[in-house]
């Protein structure tokens, strides 16, 4: 029988259609071995040949995986039935990238930008990621934040073919068959929200779709990890946001989110059958679920599945990767700050946490370093004096002060040396703000890290304008770059883009079963040792986007060392080289060959195809 028989093992004829006459040739020959056999054996019956991992014929172009446009070769062309299909002219991958660039450049409005990109990887997926790739700084705000999010709040305008799963509360006890009806039989990693707090934007229920489908591009993009690898979900429970509930072009259930007990079995249920298709190793990664959910449904999981939370653990790593680096610029050690931060919630919290960790690494007892962390959330600094108390989510930053509802006044009383935005509220971080964190210190560190744009506490340019150019600035969207008394800053992207890629490529790679707190203190230090001090002296404290892809495999490696380390991973012996095996993984961005490899006549002219015994097959031109 076929022990590995190709992803789409399909066969070409004219005569009956690829897939009847492979199902033909199966039915006929159940125990054949080798694909080669299969396809010698199928001429026999036939006369046709047989492209083993071949769709021939327009379906070839269709299929975006395969698709290489006017870059398929004359054999090509002719071995895949495609000769006439397309104009004469070849073209290099590199010439289809320059065409892309230049119509890309025609839009002006970048969700326009974004739906050309979201057509090319409909169209191509090869050329989709190269592109990606290799113009990060470029594309990267187009097909993640800020425009992803305006994508996101316009899906039910720009939605067309379906990418990714849709699985709604209704599919209750059947979530299994939904994943079934996805295609690719060999996922890795999957990026799933509710849709409940997609970037700052709050609710946007069935439409937070482009986010896990952002991610995932990035996963390919920035560390390499296949595309067929990846799949995208968005688990539709409803939604409470009244303008979705009223809108014509909503998309998903026009229905209040369901909560509680029947919620809880449903994500159950959804944990569960992924394992259940894709084996335990899969690894899941939740993507802008809300506070109530984000925090608990990481604390119910973590220990049961391969799983992480991005928004509260990638956040975390990338955070204390710029803490970590800014103190090269500040000379202040992690556990010599005072940190400040705006907003409670997933991403505070998991900041938090994280430097925590990384000041007792510095030989602070938790306890100390937990009195160096400030929290402000909607009702004011975290006291334990304030009406209400502190939320139990942030419990143990709660502080025995003085209640305060003033952010301006707390910054002033609390003299914070690092000022972490992670509350979705723009411009929170005023004049006089700023102002007060240039006479609390030297050398602030200041990140707005709010997504969008819009939503960022304030802009690179008030950073610096506000703090005499001293502050070290990081925000969650891109800034252009500013310009402060003939001084250029290029500040860099605190975004966990910087983190999840590489995590999960160190995951997959190694087929890791658990991923630990460990890991993202890992990825943070790796990340931290990338920053040159040319980044530094341009006032960046993460790498330029340029070097993210190396970046990634990296972080990956460490990764890696530390599942190892903690007995985590399902693949033994440890490769020698780890370096090289997380390599040996990474996706080709660059077009292959597609005349079949497995073929029995391997050799090839412009006119006919010759088989083993010397006989030779015309090609149609
Ligand atoms: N740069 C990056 O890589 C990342 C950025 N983010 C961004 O961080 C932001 C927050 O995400 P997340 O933590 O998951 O969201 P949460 O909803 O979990 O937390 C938001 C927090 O902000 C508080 N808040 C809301 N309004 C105000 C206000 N007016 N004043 C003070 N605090 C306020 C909330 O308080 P309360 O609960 O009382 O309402 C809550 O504590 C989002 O914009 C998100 O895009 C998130 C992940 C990664
Ligand atoms: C970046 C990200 O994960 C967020 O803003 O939610
Ligand atoms: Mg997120």
């Amino acid at each position: 029988m076929f022990s590995t028989v190709p992803r789409s093992l399909l066969c070409c004829t004219n005569a009956i259609g690829p897939n009847r006459a492979l199902a033909y040739v199966l039915s006929k020959c159940p125990a054949l071995e080798p694909t080669s056999v299969l396809c010698r054996e199928y001429h026999e019956v036939t006369g046709n040949i047989i492209c083993p991992n071949v769709v021939r014929g327009i379906d070839h172009l269709r299929d975006p995986r395969l698709n290489k446009g006017l870059a398929f070769t004359l054999e090509e062309r002719q071995a895949l039935g495609i000769h006439g299909l397309l104009a004469a002219k070849f073209k290099t991958q590199e010439e289809q990238l320059d065409i892309c660039r230049i119509s890309i450049d025609r839009y002006e409005d970048n969700l326009n930008k974004y739906l050309y990109l979201v057509e090319l990887q409909d169209r191509n997926e090869k050329l989709f990621f190269r592109l990606l790739a290799e113009n990060i700084e470029k594309y990267l705000p187009i097909v993640y934040t800020p425009t992803v999010g305006l994508a996101c709040q316009r899906f039910g305008l720009i939605y067309r073919r379906p990418r990714g799963l849709f699985i709604t509360i209704n599919d209750k006890g059947h979530i299994f068959n939904i994943l079934k009806n996805w295609p690719e039989p060999d996922v890795r990693a999957i990026v799933f929200t509710d849709g409940e707090r997609i970037l700052g934007l709050g609710d946007l229920g069935a439409y937070g779709m482009g986010i896990p489908v952002g991610k995932l591009s990035l996963y390919t993009a920035l560390a390499g990890i296949k595309p067929h690898q990846c799949l995208p979900i968005t688990l539709d429970v409803g939604t409470d946001n009244q303008d979705l509930l009223e809108d014509p072009l909503y998309i998903g259930l026009r229905q209040r989110r369901v909560r509680g007990k029947e919620y809880d079995e449903f994500i159950d249920e959804f944990m569960e059958a992924c394992v259940q298709r894709y084996g335990q190793n899969t690894l899941l990664q939740f993507e802008d679920f809300a506070l109530p959910n984000a925090g608990r449904l990481l604390k119910k999981y973590r220990n049961k599945y391969c799983t992480f939370n991005d928004d509260i653990q990638g956040t975390a790593s990338v955070a204390v990767a710029g803490l970590m680096a800014a103190v090269r610029v500040t000379k202040r050690k992690l556990s010599e700050n005072i940190y400040l931060f705006l907003g409670a919630g997933s991403a505070a919290n998991g900041i938090a946490n994280l430097t925590v960790s990384a000041m007792v690494a510095e030989g602070l007892s938790e306890r100390q370093a937990r009195e160096r962390v400030y929290m402000f959330d909607v009702d004011g600094l975290l006291s334990t004096r304030r009406e209400g108390g502190v939320p139990e989510h942030a419990k143990v930053f709660g502080k025995d002060i003085e209640p305060e509802k003033d952010f301006e006044a707390c910054v002033a009383k609390i003299k914070p040396s690092c000022l972490i935005g992670c509350s979705t509220v723009g411009g929170a971080f005023t004049t006089n703000v700023l102002k007060q964190m240039a006479k609390n210190t030297e050398r602030p560190v200041i990140f707005a890290l709010s997504n969008p744009t819009s939503k960022a506490e304030c802009t690179a340019q008030d950073a610096y304008d506000h703090t005499e150019g001293r502050c070290i600035f990081a925000s969650g969207s891109p800034f252009p770059p500013v310009n402060f008394n003939g001084k250029e800053f290029r500040p860099g992207q605190g975004n966990n883009s910087y983190i999840f890629p590489g995590v999960a490529l160190g995951v997959i790679a190694t087929a890791t079963h658990h991923i630990s707190e460990n890991m993202f203190l890992t990825a943070a230090r790796t990340l931290a040792n990338y920053v040159s001090e040319d980044d530094l002296s341009i006032g960046r404290i993460y790498p330029s986007l340029a070097e993210v892809k190396e970046v990634s495999v990296a972080i990956a490696i460490e990764v890696a060392k530390t599942a190892y380390d903690e007995g985590l991973v399902s693949i033994y012996p440890t490769p020698t080289d780890l370096s090289q095996h997380m390599r040996s993984y990474l996706y080709n961005f660059c077009y292959e060959c597609q005349l079949p490899d497995m073929f029995p006549w391997p050799e090839c002219s412009k006119v006919s195809y010759k088989n083993a015994k010397g006989r030779h097959f015309p090609c149609h031109i």
